[in-house]
Protein backbone atom coordinates (compact mmCIF):
# COMPACT_ATOMS: atom_id res chain seq x y z
CA UNK A 1 0.00 0.00 0.00
CA UNK A 2 3.03 2.45 1.19
CA UNK A 3 4.58 1.74 -2.34
CA UNK A 4 1.12 2.11 -4.12
CA UNK A 5 0.86 5.56 -2.36
CA UNK A 6 4.46 6.72 -3.04
CA UNK A 7 4.14 5.85 -6.38
CA UNK A 8 0.95 7.98 -6.53
CA UNK A 9 2.44 10.87 -5.08
CA UNK A 10 5.32 10.84 -7.95
CA UNK A 11 2.89 10.59 -10.20
CA UNK A 12 1.46 14.03 -8.84
CA UNK A 13 4.75 15.82 -9.24
CA UNK A 14 5.55 14.10 -12.27
CA UNK A 15 2.11 15.42 -14.11
CA UNK A 16 3.76 18.84 -13.97
CA UNK A 17 1.41 20.31 -11.61
CA UNK A 18 -1.18 19.46 -14.61
CA UNK A 19 -5.22 19.38 -12.58
CA UNK A 20 -7.44 22.18 -11.40
CA UNK A 21 -8.64 21.60 -8.46
CA UNK A 22 -11.64 23.06 -7.01
CA UNK A 23 -12.35 22.65 -2.62
CA UNK A 24 -15.69 23.13 -1.26
CA UNK A 25 -16.23 22.83 2.69
CA UNK A 26 -17.53 25.11 4.87
CA UNK A 27 -14.77 24.82 7.50
CA UNK A 28 -12.15 27.17 6.68
CA UNK A 29 -9.00 25.31 8.62
CA UNK A 30 -10.23 22.57 6.14
CA UNK A 31 -10.27 24.81 3.54
CA UNK A 32 -6.19 26.38 4.26
CA UNK A 33 -5.14 22.93 5.47
CA UNK A 34 -5.55 21.12 1.63
CA UNK A 35 -5.07 24.51 0.41
CA UNK A 36 -1.41 23.72 1.95
CA UNK A 37 -0.89 20.61 1.55
CA UNK A 38 -2.32 20.27 -2.29
CA UNK A 39 -0.45 23.42 -3.66
CA UNK A 40 2.57 21.77 -4.77
CA UNK A 41 1.16 18.78 -6.38
CA UNK A 42 -1.56 20.54 -8.75
CA UNK A 43 -2.13 23.36 -11.35
CA UNK A 44 -4.22 25.66 -9.48
CA UNK A 45 -6.36 25.11 -6.47
CA UNK A 46 -9.61 27.55 -5.75
CA UNK A 47 -11.57 27.10 -2.57
CA UNK A 48 -15.19 28.01 -1.17
CA UNK A 49 -17.31 27.90 1.75
CA UNK A 50 -20.20 28.62 0.05
CA UNK A 51 -22.27 26.21 -1.88
CA UNK A 52 -23.98 28.98 -3.72
CA UNK A 53 -20.73 29.63 -5.92
CA UNK A 54 -20.37 26.20 -7.38
CA UNK A 55 -22.25 27.36 -10.27
CA UNK A 56 -19.64 30.75 -10.09
CA UNK A 57 -16.18 28.16 -10.02
CA UNK A 58 -17.76 25.51 -12.39
CA UNK A 59 -18.61 27.88 -15.22
CA UNK A 60 -15.69 30.44 -15.24
CA UNK A 61 -12.23 27.97 -13.48
CA UNK A 62 -13.27 24.46 -15.23
CA UNK A 63 -11.83 22.07 -12.12
CA UNK A 64 -10.78 18.86 -13.26
CA UNK A 65 -11.15 17.38 -9.95
CA UNK A 66 -13.76 19.00 -7.08
CA UNK A 67 -13.31 17.93 -3.00
CA UNK A 68 -16.74 18.71 -1.52
CA UNK A 69 -17.57 17.79 1.83
CA UNK A 70 -20.35 16.38 2.64
CA UNK A 71 -21.91 17.73 5.85
CA UNK A 72 -22.13 21.59 6.01
CA UNK A 73 -23.91 22.56 8.61
CA UNK A 74 -22.48 21.32 11.80
CA UNK A 75 -25.67 20.05 12.63
CA UNK A 76 -26.62 18.84 9.67
CA UNK A 77 -25.69 15.27 9.17
CA UNK A 78 -27.62 13.53 6.77
CA UNK A 79 -25.29 14.45 4.21
CA UNK A 80 -27.85 15.91 2.04
CA UNK A 81 -26.86 19.23 1.30
CA UNK A 82 -23.53 17.30 -0.35
CA UNK A 83 -25.80 15.25 -2.34
CA UNK A 84 -28.01 18.44 -3.48
CA UNK A 85 -23.80 20.30 -4.73
CA UNK A 86 -23.05 16.98 -6.34
CA UNK A 87 -26.48 17.54 -8.21
CA UNK A 88 -25.52 20.62 -8.84
CA UNK A 89 -22.03 20.10 -10.18
CA UNK A 90 -23.32 17.14 -12.21
CA UNK A 91 -25.87 19.46 -14.15
CA UNK A 92 -22.98 21.91 -14.51
CA UNK A 93 -20.73 19.56 -15.83
CA UNK A 94 -21.84 15.79 -16.91
CA UNK A 95 -17.93 14.20 -17.07
CA UNK A 96 -17.35 16.55 -13.23
CA UNK A 97 -14.70 14.15 -11.05
CA UNK A 98 -16.19 14.69 -7.64
CA UNK A 99 -14.36 13.46 -4.53
CA UNK A 100 -16.42 13.52 -1.38
CA UNK A 101 -14.87 14.23 1.90
CA UNK A 102 -16.29 12.41 4.54
CA UNK A 103 -16.11 11.79 8.63
CA UNK A 104 -15.15 8.21 9.63
CA UNK A 105 -18.34 7.44 10.35
CA UNK A 106 -20.05 7.90 7.47
CA UNK A 107 -18.58 5.37 5.30
CA UNK A 108 -22.48 4.51 4.17
CA UNK A 109 -22.73 7.96 2.88
CA UNK A 110 -19.59 7.33 1.02
CA UNK A 111 -21.19 4.52 -0.29
CA UNK A 112 -24.70 6.11 -1.69
CA UNK A 113 -22.08 8.88 -2.96
CA UNK A 114 -20.57 6.82 -5.09
CA UNK A 115 -23.26 4.95 -6.34
CA UNK A 116 -24.85 8.91 -7.20
CA UNK A 117 -22.19 9.53 -9.38
CA UNK A 118 -19.45 10.82 -7.01
CA UNK A 119 -15.86 9.47 -7.98
CA UNK A 120 -14.20 8.77 -4.86
CA UNK A 121 -14.02 9.59 -1.17
CA UNK A 122 -11.50 10.63 1.29
CA UNK A 123 -12.12 10.47 5.39
CA UNK A 124 -11.65 13.07 7.47
CA UNK A 125 -8.99 13.46 9.29
CA UNK A 126 -7.55 12.47 5.98
CA UNK A 127 -4.02 10.18 5.89
CA UNK A 128 -1.86 12.89 3.56
CA UNK A 129 -0.83 9.63 1.37
CA UNK A 130 -3.87 8.35 0.80
CA UNK A 131 -5.48 11.51 -0.10
CA UNK A 132 -2.64 12.04 -2.72
CA UNK A 133 -2.92 8.72 -3.95
CA UNK A 134 -6.85 9.38 -4.54
CA UNK A 135 -6.18 12.89 -6.21
CA UNK A 136 -3.41 11.95 -8.58
CA UNK A 137 -6.20 8.71 -9.88
CA UNK A 138 -9.02 11.65 -9.81
CA UNK A 139 -7.22 13.81 -12.45
CA UNK A 140 -5.93 10.78 -14.52
CA UNK A 141 -9.85 10.39 -14.90
CA UNK A 142 -10.59 13.47 -15.59
CA UNK A 143 -8.16 14.13 -18.24
CA UNK A 144 -8.94 10.94 -19.45
CA UNK A 145 -12.23 11.83 -20.10
CA UNK A 146 -11.37 15.51 -21.44
CA UNK A 147 -9.59 13.31 -23.68
CA UNK A 148 -12.06 10.38 -24.45
CA UNK A 149 -14.57 13.76 -25.18
CA UNK A 150 -12.04 15.42 -27.58
CA UNK A 151 -11.84 12.40 -29.53
CA UNK A 152 -15.12 11.49 -29.36
CA UNK A 153 -16.30 14.69 -31.00
CA UNK A 154 -13.31 13.98 -33.45
CA UNK A 155 -14.77 10.78 -34.46
CA UNK A 156 -18.29 12.75 -35.26
CA UNK A 157 -16.64 14.93 -36.93
CA UNK A 158 -15.15 13.01 -39.22
CA UNK A 159 -18.16 10.48 -39.89
CA UNK A 160 -20.24 14.28 -39.86
CA UNK A 161 -20.56 15.22 -43.33
CA UNK A 162 -23.45 13.37 -43.90
CA UNK A 163 -24.23 15.10 -47.01
CA UNK A 164 -24.34 12.80 -50.25
CA UNK A 165 -21.84 14.52 -52.39
CA UNK A 166 -23.64 15.08 -55.91
CA UNK A 167 -21.94 12.95 -58.38
CA UNK A 168 -23.24 15.13 -61.93
CA UNK A 169 -22.86 13.71 -65.67
CA UNK A 170 -24.92 11.10 -67.71
CA UNK A 171 -22.43 10.86 -70.03
CA UNK A 172 -21.54 6.80 -70.52
CA UNK A 173 -18.01 7.73 -69.36
CA UNK A 174 -20.05 8.89 -66.24
CA UNK A 175 -22.70 6.44 -65.84
CA UNK A 176 -20.45 3.98 -66.29
CA UNK A 177 -18.67 5.38 -63.24
CA UNK A 178 -21.88 5.57 -61.25
CA UNK A 179 -23.01 2.12 -62.49
CA UNK A 180 -19.66 1.11 -60.91
CA UNK A 181 -20.10 2.61 -57.82
CA UNK A 182 -23.66 1.03 -57.02
CA UNK A 183 -22.21 -2.42 -57.47
CA UNK A 184 -19.67 -1.70 -55.48
CA UNK A 185 -22.03 -0.89 -52.70
CA UNK A 186 -21.71 -3.20 -49.59
CA UNK A 187 -18.35 -4.83 -50.44
CA UNK A 188 -15.89 -3.81 -48.53
CA UNK A 189 -13.00 -4.37 -51.12
CA UNK A 190 -9.60 -2.06 -52.04
CA UNK A 191 -10.40 0.34 -54.74
CA UNK A 192 -8.05 2.21 -56.74
CA UNK A 193 -9.61 5.42 -58.34
CA UNK A 194 -7.54 6.92 -61.23
CA UNK A 195 -8.04 9.97 -63.11
CA UNK A 196 -6.40 13.33 -63.96
CA UNK A 197 -6.25 15.97 -61.61
CA UNK A 198 -9.68 17.76 -60.74
CA UNK A 199 -11.88 14.80 -62.52
CA UNK A 200 -13.60 13.75 -58.81
CA UNK A 201 -11.14 11.18 -57.46
CA UNK A 202 -12.00 12.74 -54.14
CA UNK A 203 -15.57 12.96 -54.51
CA UNK A 204 -15.84 9.34 -55.73
CA UNK A 205 -14.30 7.74 -52.93
CA UNK A 206 -16.54 9.77 -50.19
CA UNK A 207 -19.53 8.33 -52.10
CA UNK A 208 -18.06 4.57 -51.85
CA UNK A 209 -17.28 5.25 -48.56
CA UNK A 210 -21.18 6.56 -47.88
CA UNK A 211 -22.85 3.70 -49.66
CA UNK A 212 -20.13 1.05 -48.10
CA UNK A 213 -20.81 -1.38 -45.30
CA UNK A 214 -19.00 0.93 -43.25
CA UNK A 215 -20.99 4.71 -44.00
CA UNK A 216 -21.06 5.22 -40.29
CA UNK A 217 -17.27 5.27 -39.46
CA UNK A 218 -14.38 7.10 -40.07
CA UNK A 219 -13.11 8.20 -43.39
CA UNK A 220 -9.64 8.99 -42.92
CA UNK A 221 -7.87 10.97 -46.07
CA UNK A 222 -4.26 11.06 -46.18
CA UNK A 223 -3.00 13.27 -49.39
CA UNK A 224 0.43 11.82 -50.04
CA UNK A 225 1.12 14.88 -52.38
CA UNK A 226 0.77 17.36 -50.14
CA UNK A 227 2.53 15.77 -46.89
CA UNK A 228 6.14 16.16 -46.68
CA UNK A 229 7.94 12.63 -47.28
CA UNK A 230 9.96 12.60 -44.00
CA UNK A 231 6.64 12.80 -42.27
CA UNK A 232 4.39 9.80 -44.32
CA UNK A 233 5.50 7.30 -41.72
CA UNK A 234 4.75 8.64 -38.34
CA UNK A 235 1.12 10.45 -40.17
CA UNK A 236 0.20 6.86 -41.21
CA UNK A 237 1.58 4.27 -38.44
CA UNK A 238 2.07 7.10 -35.43
CA UNK A 239 4.43 7.30 -33.07
CA UNK A 240 5.25 6.90 -29.42
CA UNK A 241 6.58 9.45 -26.91
CA UNK A 242 9.80 10.06 -27.23
CA UNK A 243 10.22 8.50 -30.46
CA UNK A 244 12.01 11.22 -31.69
CA UNK A 245 13.20 14.47 -30.90
CA UNK A 246 9.82 16.51 -30.85
CA UNK A 247 7.42 13.35 -29.78
CA UNK A 248 6.62 14.54 -26.94
CA UNK A 249 3.49 12.77 -26.46
CA UNK A 250 1.87 9.66 -28.40
CA UNK A 251 -0.12 9.54 -31.87
CA UNK A 252 -1.72 7.42 -33.34
CA UNK A 253 -1.51 7.19 -36.36
CA UNK A 254 -4.02 7.51 -39.62
CA UNK A 255 -4.31 3.67 -40.13
CA UNK A 256 -5.00 3.27 -36.56
CA UNK A 257 -7.40 6.28 -36.28
CA UNK A 258 -9.56 4.47 -39.29
CA UNK A 259 -9.14 1.01 -37.91
CA UNK A 260 -13.18 -0.05 -38.22
CA UNK A 261 -14.01 2.77 -41.11
CA UNK A 262 -12.16 3.74 -44.72
CA UNK A 263 -8.76 5.12 -45.04
CA UNK A 264 -8.58 7.43 -48.40
CA UNK A 265 -4.94 6.94 -49.52
CA UNK A 266 -4.49 9.89 -52.37
CA UNK A 267 -1.61 10.19 -54.41
CA UNK A 268 -0.48 7.24 -53.79
CA UNK A 269 1.64 7.23 -56.49
CA UNK A 270 3.64 9.69 -54.21
CA UNK A 271 4.97 6.72 -51.62
CA UNK A 272 8.33 6.49 -51.49
CA UNK A 273 9.27 2.43 -52.16
CA UNK A 274 10.46 2.44 -48.03
CA UNK A 275 7.05 2.98 -46.96
CA UNK A 276 5.43 1.01 -50.10
CA UNK A 277 6.82 -1.86 -48.20
CA UNK A 278 5.65 -0.98 -44.75
CA UNK A 279 1.64 -0.16 -46.12
CA UNK A 280 1.83 -3.44 -47.84
CA UNK A 281 2.99 -5.53 -44.86
CA UNK A 282 0.11 -3.79 -42.84
CA UNK A 283 -2.73 -4.31 -45.13
CA UNK A 284 -1.53 -8.23 -45.32
CA UNK A 285 -1.19 -8.90 -41.82
CA UNK A 286 -3.67 -6.37 -40.92
CA UNK A 287 -1.53 -4.61 -37.92
CA UNK A 288 0.87 -1.55 -37.69
CA UNK A 289 3.18 -0.77 -35.13
CA UNK A 290 3.98 2.87 -34.38
CA UNK A 291 7.37 4.40 -34.69
CA UNK A 292 9.00 3.68 -31.42
CA UNK A 293 6.54 1.16 -30.30
CA UNK A 294 7.81 -2.60 -28.97
CA UNK A 295 4.19 -4.59 -29.86
CA UNK A 296 1.72 -4.07 -33.12
CA UNK A 297 -1.67 -2.89 -33.13
CA UNK A 298 -4.34 -4.63 -34.77
CA UNK A 299 -6.38 -2.51 -37.39
CA UNK A 300 -9.11 -3.11 -39.70
CA UNK A 301 -9.68 -0.66 -42.75
CA UNK A 302 -11.07 -0.58 -46.16
CA UNK A 303 -8.27 1.20 -48.45
CA UNK A 304 -9.79 3.56 -51.27
CA UNK A 305 -6.77 4.69 -53.18
CA UNK A 306 -6.66 7.80 -55.91
CA UNK A 307 -3.65 8.47 -58.12
CA UNK A 308 -2.92 10.87 -61.05
CA UNK A 309 -0.06 8.55 -62.01
CA UNK A 310 0.25 5.80 -64.34
CA UNK A 311 1.22 3.26 -61.98
CA UNK A 312 1.42 0.20 -64.50
CA UNK A 313 4.53 2.52 -65.21
CA UNK A 314 5.69 2.90 -62.12
CA UNK A 315 5.88 -0.89 -61.45
CA UNK A 316 7.92 -1.12 -65.02
CA UNK A 317 10.24 1.79 -64.00
CA UNK A 318 10.81 -0.07 -60.97
CA UNK A 319 8.75 2.67 -58.51
CA UNK A 320 6.06 1.19 -57.46
CA UNK A 321 5.47 -2.26 -56.26
CA UNK A 322 3.92 -4.47 -58.06
CA UNK A 323 2.72 -6.51 -54.86
CA UNK A 324 1.16 -3.76 -53.47
CA UNK A 325 -0.81 -2.36 -56.42
CA UNK A 326 -2.32 -6.06 -56.62
CA UNK A 327 -3.62 -5.48 -52.89
CA UNK A 328 -4.99 -1.93 -53.42
CA UNK A 329 -6.54 -2.45 -56.97
CA UNK A 330 -8.92 -6.04 -56.78
CA UNK A 331 -11.55 -3.12 -58.31
CA UNK A 332 -9.94 -0.16 -60.57
CA UNK A 333 -12.30 2.92 -60.96
CA UNK A 334 -11.29 5.44 -63.52
CA UNK A 335 -12.59 8.95 -64.08
CA UNK A 336 -12.46 9.87 -67.51
CA UNK A 337 -11.14 13.67 -68.25
CA UNK A 338 -13.62 16.32 -69.07
CA UNK A 339 -13.05 16.86 -72.37
CA UNK A 340 -14.00 13.04 -73.29
CA UNK A 341 -17.69 13.62 -71.18
CA UNK A 342 -19.61 15.93 -73.93
CA UNK A 343 -22.32 17.62 -73.07
CA UNK A 344 -21.95 16.74 -68.90
CA UNK A 345 -19.63 19.96 -69.24
CA UNK A 346 -23.12 21.97 -69.43
CA UNK A 347 -24.55 19.73 -67.12
CA UNK A 348 -21.74 20.71 -64.45
CA UNK A 349 -21.90 24.22 -65.52
CA UNK A 350 -25.53 24.72 -64.81
CA UNK A 351 -24.58 22.79 -61.54
CA UNK A 352 -21.94 24.95 -60.21
CA UNK A 353 -24.10 28.41 -61.54
CA UNK A 354 -26.84 27.47 -59.19
CA UNK A 355 -24.43 26.93 -56.57
CA UNK A 356 -22.47 30.15 -56.78
CA UNK A 357 -25.47 32.41 -57.48
CA UNK A 358 -26.88 30.97 -54.20
CA UNK A 359 -23.69 31.79 -52.32
CA UNK A 360 -23.14 35.09 -54.04
CA UNK A 361 -26.72 36.07 -54.30
CA UNK A 362 -27.07 36.41 -58.11
CA UNK A 363 -29.83 35.74 -60.35
CA UNK A 364 -27.94 34.77 -63.67
CA UNK A 365 -30.27 32.79 -65.82
CA UNK A 366 -27.96 30.11 -67.69
CA UNK A 367 -25.44 30.76 -70.17
CA UNK A 368 -25.78 31.87 -74.01
CA UNK A 369 -25.64 29.28 -76.54
CA UNK A 370 -22.16 30.75 -77.34
CA UNK A 371 -20.76 30.70 -73.72
CA UNK A 372 -21.98 27.21 -74.01
CA UNK A 373 -20.31 26.67 -76.97
CA UNK A 374 -17.06 28.00 -75.67
CA UNK A 375 -17.06 25.93 -72.98
CA UNK A 376 -17.47 22.52 -75.34
CA UNK A 377 -14.67 23.83 -77.36
CA UNK A 378 -12.22 23.96 -74.38
CA UNK A 379 -9.92 21.12 -73.51
CA UNK A 380 -10.08 21.39 -69.56
CA UNK A 381 -6.63 20.45 -68.05
CA UNK A 382 -7.77 21.22 -64.50
CA UNK A 383 -10.93 19.24 -65.24
CA UNK A 384 -13.92 19.76 -62.99
CA UNK A 385 -12.26 21.58 -60.58
CA UNK A 386 -10.93 23.87 -63.31
CA UNK A 387 -14.79 23.96 -64.67
CA UNK A 388 -15.76 24.83 -60.74
CA UNK A 389 -13.22 28.02 -60.57
CA UNK A 390 -14.18 29.29 -63.84
CA UNK A 391 -17.62 29.51 -63.07
CA UNK A 392 -17.33 30.81 -59.41
CA UNK A 393 -15.04 33.76 -61.49
CA UNK A 394 -17.81 34.33 -64.27
CA UNK A 395 -20.74 34.63 -61.48
CA UNK A 396 -18.52 36.69 -59.14
CA UNK A 397 -17.78 39.07 -62.06
CA UNK A 398 -20.38 38.98 -64.55
CA UNK A 399 -22.73 41.94 -65.03
CA UNK A 400 -25.01 39.68 -67.74
CA UNK A 401 -28.32 38.38 -67.06
CA UNK A 402 -27.15 34.96 -68.58
CA UNK A 403 -23.27 34.07 -68.58
CA UNK A 404 -21.53 35.00 -72.47
CA UNK A 405 -18.72 34.18 -73.57
CA UNK A 406 -16.46 37.14 -72.65
CA UNK A 407 -17.16 36.03 -69.05
CA UNK A 408 -14.90 32.91 -69.11
CA UNK A 409 -11.32 33.62 -69.83
CA UNK A 410 -8.91 30.80 -70.62
CA UNK A 411 -5.39 30.56 -70.79
CA UNK A 412 -3.64 31.79 -73.97
CA UNK A 413 -1.70 28.13 -74.18
CA UNK A 414 -5.00 26.04 -74.34
CA UNK A 415 -4.39 23.70 -76.88
CA UNK A 416 -7.62 23.98 -78.35
CA UNK A 417 -6.79 27.73 -79.10
CA UNK A 418 -4.12 26.73 -81.09
CA UNK A 419 -6.32 23.96 -83.22
CA UNK A 420 -8.86 26.51 -83.98
CA UNK A 421 -5.60 28.81 -84.88
CA UNK A 422 -4.24 26.02 -86.89
CA UNK A 423 -7.36 25.20 -89.18
CA UNK A 424 -9.14 28.10 -89.14
CA UNK A 425 -8.21 29.32 -92.87
CA UNK A 426 -10.02 25.40 -93.88
CA UNK A 427 -13.66 26.26 -93.27
CA UNK A 428 -14.75 22.71 -94.26
CA UNK A 429 -12.40 21.33 -91.45
CA UNK A 430 -13.69 23.79 -88.75
CA UNK A 431 -17.49 22.94 -89.56
CA UNK A 432 -16.71 19.63 -89.73
CA UNK A 433 -14.94 19.49 -86.37
CA UNK A 434 -17.81 22.09 -85.37
CA UNK A 435 -20.03 19.17 -85.78
CA UNK A 436 -17.89 16.25 -84.74
CA UNK A 437 -18.16 17.83 -81.07
CA UNK A 438 -21.63 18.67 -80.88
CA UNK A 439 -22.37 15.65 -81.62
CA UNK A 440 -20.15 13.89 -78.95
CA UNK A 441 -21.01 16.73 -76.29
CA UNK A 442 -25.21 15.47 -77.21
CA UNK A 443 -24.38 11.77 -77.22
CA UNK A 444 -25.54 11.26 -80.82
CA UNK A 445 -29.18 13.84 -79.50
CA UNK A 446 -29.48 15.27 -83.11
CA UNK A 447 -31.64 17.98 -81.55
CA UNK A 448 -29.41 19.23 -78.83
CA UNK A 449 -26.34 19.13 -80.79
CA UNK A 450 -28.24 21.15 -83.70
CA UNK A 451 -29.09 23.81 -80.47
CA UNK A 452 -25.87 23.77 -79.85
CA UNK A 453 -24.82 24.77 -82.78
CA UNK A 454 -27.33 27.14 -83.30
CA UNK A 455 -29.35 25.29 -86.45
CA UNK A 456 -32.22 23.74 -86.94
CA UNK A 457 -32.37 20.00 -87.05
CA UNK A 458 -32.95 19.73 -90.85
CA UNK A 459 -29.88 21.91 -91.74
CA UNK A 460 -27.77 19.63 -89.23
CA UNK A 461 -28.93 16.50 -91.32
CA UNK A 462 -27.82 18.28 -94.51
CA UNK A 463 -24.42 19.53 -92.77
CA UNK A 464 -24.33 15.66 -92.14
CA UNK A 465 -24.77 14.56 -95.43
CA UNK A 466 -22.49 17.35 -97.18
CA UNK A 467 -19.91 16.34 -94.50
CA UNK A 468 -20.90 12.56 -95.22
CA UNK A 469 -20.46 12.11 -91.42
N1 LIG B 1 -19.06 14.70 -61.29
C1 LIG B 1 -19.00 15.72 -60.41
N2 LIG B 1 -20.14 16.30 -59.98
C2 LIG B 1 -20.09 17.34 -59.12
N3 LIG B 1 -18.96 17.88 -58.65
C3 LIG B 1 -17.79 17.33 -59.04
C4 LIG B 1 -17.76 16.23 -59.93
N4 LIG B 1 -16.48 15.89 -60.14
C5 LIG B 1 -15.74 16.74 -59.40
N5 LIG B 1 -16.52 17.62 -58.74
C6 LIG B 1 -16.07 18.72 -57.88
O1 LIG B 1 -14.85 19.20 -58.45
C7 LIG B 1 -13.88 19.48 -57.45
C8 LIG B 1 -12.64 18.63 -57.68
O2 LIG B 1 -12.98 17.27 -57.47
P1 LIG B 1 -12.06 16.27 -56.62
O3 LIG B 1 -11.33 16.99 -55.55
O4 LIG B 1 -12.92 15.12 -56.22
O5 LIG B 1 -11.04 15.85 -57.74
P2 LIG B 1 -9.74 14.92 -57.61
O6 LIG B 1 -9.70 14.07 -58.81
O7 LIG B 1 -9.73 14.21 -56.29
O8 LIG B 1 -8.59 16.01 -57.65
P3 LIG B 1 -7.03 15.81 -57.29
O9 LIG B 1 -6.48 14.82 -58.26
O10 LIG B 1 -6.45 17.17 -57.50
O11 LIG B 1 -6.97 15.34 -55.87
C9 LIG B 1 -14.55 19.20 -56.14
O12 LIG B 1 -15.08 20.40 -55.64
C10 LIG B 1 -15.68 18.24 -56.49
O13 LIG B 1 -16.74 18.34 -55.59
Amino acid sequence: MKIKCNFAKENLQHMEQKGKILIIDDNEDVLFALNLLLEPYVEKIKVTTQPSRIEHFMTTFHPDVVLLDMNFRRDAISGQEGFDCLEQIQHLDPQAVVIFMTAYSDTDKAVRAIKAGATDFISKPWEKEKLLATLSSAIQLSLSRKEVGRLQEQVSALKGDETIPELIGNSPAMSKVKETIYKLSDTDANILILGENGTGKDLVARLLKHFSPRSGDAFITIDLGSIPEQLFESELFGYEKGAFTDARKAKPGRMEVASGGTLFLDEIGNLPLAMQAKLLTAIEKRCITRLGAVSPIDINVRLICATNANLRELVEEGKFRQDLLYRINTIELHIPPLRERGEDILLLAEHFLNGYNRKYKKEIRGLTREAKAKLMRYSWPGNVRELQHTLERAVILSENNQLRPDDFFFPATDKSRKEDEDEELNLEKVERRTVERALRASGGNMSRAAELLGITRYTLYRKLEKLGL
